[in-house]
């Protein structure tokens, strides 16, 4: 897949690509069939498949303080459109100047004459150009002018109601993961570089994989069953664990974390990235009187983590 994210001298290959455009934030089902209807429509004039989105998404760059909502950061998502097979990623930078075109600009400029798209595919809520102007209903027309195909893809509903992002985010706040995952079409994962720590949990029996939250949508705090991809380096493989989501009460921290300790290993996880899963909520962060009743309690979670991650 390749990435481009300034078309002042676009490759001509770059051009004449069928296009799913949106935020994508999580590649739910909705988005996948968004991505397939752009996919189909290429098949048929013989374009390849690409994916047009925006970086720093658009809530961020109007209300950058916030607080942090996103459910994956942009490397993730580019990992997860590329294993759909897309072949170009259009990720444009989201400033000023793109948020200031008007819709017809933002079709003739950026679609039309910047991409050359032949073909767009978007979701029947999208909104586009300065103001959140343009329909989707006006995109058609543009391209009718333009001379790029449109396709526009009906709301994909769910068990309750529609499927989307904030849906998803709801169900994370909620600690209901499984819900998360009907919609994602996938496990919600938290991806990322493995950093340092305060080296307690090596003393405490277990060693954790600490990975940072920041800019993410912070799923409910407390301790979840895992499952861990270790991405690379000597230990690369599919693990399962038991992980605490949070600010760990117990030891006064505060910038919220992930720490996971993978059950049956023991190795060197510093330099790794890792993608961890989130299965099931088992319960909240708590503090405990002793550092017996504190690892009692993680062995209980491991053995309910386990027997979790072990039934079909
Ligand atoms: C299964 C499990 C359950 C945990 N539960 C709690 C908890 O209830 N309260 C808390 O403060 N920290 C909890 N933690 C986080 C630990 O406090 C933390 O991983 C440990 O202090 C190690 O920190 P370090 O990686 O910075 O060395 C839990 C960790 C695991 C693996
Ligand atoms: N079973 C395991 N699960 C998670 N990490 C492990 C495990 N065994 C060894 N490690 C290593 O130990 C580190 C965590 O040890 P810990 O004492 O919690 O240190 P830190 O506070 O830096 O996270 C991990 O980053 C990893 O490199």
């Amino acid at each position: 897949m390749r990435i481009i994210r300034d078309f002042t001298y676009l490759d001509p290959a770059d051009r004449g690509t069928s296009v799913a455009i949106g935020n994508f934030d999580g590649v739910h089902i909705g988005h996948q069939s968004v991505i397939e209807l752009a996919r189909t429509a290429g098949d048929k004039i013989g374009a390849p498949l690409g994916v047009l989105t925006f970086e720093p998404h658009p809530r961020q760059y109007f209300a950058p303080d916030a607080p942090p909502f996103r459910l994956m950061n942009p490397e993730a998502r580019a990992h997860r459109l590329e294993k759909l097979g897309v072949e170009k990623l259009y990720e444009l930078n989201f400033n000023a100047a793109l948020a200031g075109l008007t819709p017809r600009d933002f079709a003739e400029k950026v679609i039309s004459e910047g991409l050359g798209l032949k073909h767009v595919v978007v979701g029947a809520d999208f909104c586009f150009g300065k103001g959140r102007k343009g329909t989707a209903e006006d995109l058609i027309a543009f391209g009718e002018e333009l001379g790029f195909g449109v396709t526009i893809a009906r709301l994909l509903e769910g068990d309750n109601g529609e499927v989307s992002s904030t849906a998803i985010r709801n169900a994370l706040t909620d600690g209901r993961p499984r819900d998360a995952a009907r919609m994602l079409g996938h496990w919600h994962r938290i991806d990322g570089p493995v950093i340092g720590g305060e080296q307690r949990g090596r003393d405490l029996g277990y060693p954790t994989a600490n990975m940072s939250i920041e800019g993410l949508h912070p799923p409910k705090f407390g301790v979840y069953a895992v499952l861990v991809d270790v991405l690379d380096g000597p230990h690369k493989g599919h693990y399962r664990g038991a992980a605490s989501l949070g600010v760990r009460p117990m030891f006064n921290g505060e910038i919220p974390n992930l720490e996971t300790f993978i059950f049956d290993f023991s190795g060197d996880l510093y330099s790794a990235n890792l993608s961890v899963a989130l299965v099931e909520y088992l319960r909240p962060e708590e503090t405990f009187d002793s550092l017996e009743a504190f690892i009692a309690q993680m062995e209980n979670d491991c053995i309910r983590a386990r027997a979790i991650l072990d039934a079909p």
